[in-house]
């Protein structure tokens, strides 16, 4: 198949509001697909390649898009694409990057302009399309006439959509039940709703445990004997920077397990760090030398028994059995009082809020669930920058006040999965933040004003406000309250932002 039919079903996608309409239209580009065109065609729509990160950055695409003319005529096979990113992702060692350039040159130079879009999109990677794998899965189960839940459970379980839509539509019967968990292979790990209080939060769950809410970052640790592998929220591999982690899990008693948990790193008075502090840890490779220590909160696999469909309790029983040291500070309660109790104790200690999870609730894998409810008493939210200014007085030459963008998956206020603009800030910036974002942004930039760098859409940071004011500036009729920035968030991609509805809905709080 051309790379061309997925342009124009993917355009058709984004022209309508009906997720039925949608699904159809996915449906019907899933069935015509070759078997071996199953898999990379999935991951071209969702901007995931098979290939991970193939090393082409803003800069080395803009760069070959403008000094390469887009052909007339569509001619790129799907098959080919996959074998053009085998090869720019394989590219390594002296040399590579002029041969990954001239690689991608020629592909630019055979694709026709919505082709070069749909090659930019894939390798940047998710720029627009997170709103999409709901919707290809629903479209996989179409195609294949499987029921919706299976396909979905094992894309969450896999982590790999594209292998389990192969597997929809060409594997044997029973094949596709058979994906399950896999010591080794990363799963979408169990999100988070959101409640005003602990009180609420019970009122919604029933008996729970009520968890401190830990300020680092997510990690699923996997461990087969002596191998472990650690992975963050987006099933990117970590193991070599975290080798505290690493040690931790290899000296619990077990042979093979899936943990889940967060890890941060603490001063020496034992509070917490700030989260970029920790985060770096996972980035840079010349980061500040802060030690990381794991809290586990679930417990997925243990020695060939999977625990995901077992309750909340019995996996927290087994957590305490093998990691007793290592288990997130929390308390089981059907009452309200005790956890606004544990609420105020994780917050003394430096801590975010609290986590109220149902005990008999099942670990619902790539899920932002009911049975998991966050308290934080900060309101924050994932934005996304869209630009940045630069600076006056002692912050003349450096990149400051931010624009930030919500999510608009339904384009209710512009394009379908865009960004509408909310507000500006330039609060809570570090130095160290300052002199990050005059580095950064200049290489994801799409163009300038004198004053103002616009970047792609790419960057998300998690900004703390007081609430939302209804304003006729921005598109989206309302404006952020006392904005200020928290941090970037690395770990999160801009399709996970949080929604102009989701802002909206502060009018009425
Ligand atoms: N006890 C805990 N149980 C579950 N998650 C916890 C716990 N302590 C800290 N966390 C962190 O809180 C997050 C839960 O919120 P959510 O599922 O909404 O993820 P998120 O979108 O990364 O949210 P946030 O930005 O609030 O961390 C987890 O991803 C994890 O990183």
């Amino acid at each position: 198949m051309l790379i061309d039919e997925l342009v124009t079903t993917s355009a058709a996608v984004a022209a309508t509001r009906s997720r039925l309409a949608k699904i159809d239209a996915l449906a019907e580009l899933l069935r015509r697909l070759e078997p071996d065109e199953i898999a990379p065609a999935v991951g071209f729509l969702v901007g995931r390649p098979r290939q991970g990160r193939v090393g082409v950055g803003w800069r080395g695409l803009s760069a070959a898009v403008e000094t390469t003319e887009a052909a007339a005529s569509p001619s790129i096979t799907v098959a080919e694409l996959d074998a053009a990113l085998d090869r720019i992702a394989g590219a390594a060692g002296t040399g590579s990057s002029g041969e990954r350039a001239r690689e991608l040159r020629e592909l630019l130079a055979r694709a026709t302009e919505g082709e070069q879009h749909l090659i930019a999109g894939v390798l940047l990677g998710e720029v627009r399309t997170g709103a999409l794998a709901g919707v290809l899965a629903d479209a996989v189960a179409r195609a294949a006439d499987r029921p919706a839940e299976v396909v979905r459970r094992a894309a969450m379980l896999s982590g790999d959509l594209g292998e389990t839509a192969r597997v929809a539509l060409t594997g044997a019967a029973g094949e596709l039940e058979a994906i399950g968990l896999v010591v080794g292979r990363a799963v979408q790990p169990m999100l988070a709703a959101t409640a005003g209080t602990p009180s609420a939060a019970i009122e919604q769950t029933g008996e729970a445990s009520v968890e401190f809410k830990l300020d680092g970052a997510r990690i699923q640790v996997h461990r087969a004997g002596d191998e472990v592998r650690v992975f963050t929220r987006n099933l990117a591999d970590i193991t070599h920077r975290v080798p505290e982690v690493v040690e931790v899990v290899r000296g619990l008693p077990v042979d093979r397990v899936i943990l889940d948990g967060e890890t941060l790193s603490l001063g020496e008075d034992g509070a917490p760090r700030p989260f970029q502090e920790t985060m770096s840890r996972f980035g840079a490779e010349n980061a500040r030398e802060a030690v990381l220590h794991p809290w586990f909160f679930d417990v997925l696999h243990v020695d060939g028994r999977d625990l995901i469909d077992e309750p909340l309790a019995a996996r927290l029983a087994e957590l305490e059995r093998i990691a007793p040291g290592h288990c997130i500070p929390g308390e089981v309660t059907a009452d309200a009082d005790i956890a606004e109790r544990v609420s105020r104790e994780a917050l003394a200690a430096g801590h975010e809020g609290v986590v109220v999870k149902s005990i008999d609730s099942p670990y619902a894998a790539g899920r932002r669930g009911a049975s998991w409810i966050k308290v934080k008493p900060v309101l924050s939210y994932d934005l996304v920058v869209l630009a940045c200014e630069w600076g006056s007085g002692r912050r003349t030459g450096l990149l400051s006040n931010l624009h930030l963008g919500a999510l608009d998956p339904t384009g209710e206020f512009g394009e379908p999965g865009g960004y509408v603009m909310v507000g500006k800030t330039f609060k809570g910036l570090t130095d160290e933040l300052l002199r990050w974002q005059t580095e950064h942004f200049p290489e994801i930039e799409v163009r300038r004003t004198a004053n103002t760098v616009f970047v792609a859409p790419v960057t998300v940071v998690e900004i703390a406000i007081d609430g939302v004011q209804r304003s006729s500036r921005y598109p989206g009729g309302i404006a952020l309250r006392f904005a200020r920035v928290k941090r970037y968030r690395d770990d999160k991609g801009p399709a996970e932002a949080d929604t102009i509805q989701t802002l909206r809905g502060l009018l009425r709080g």
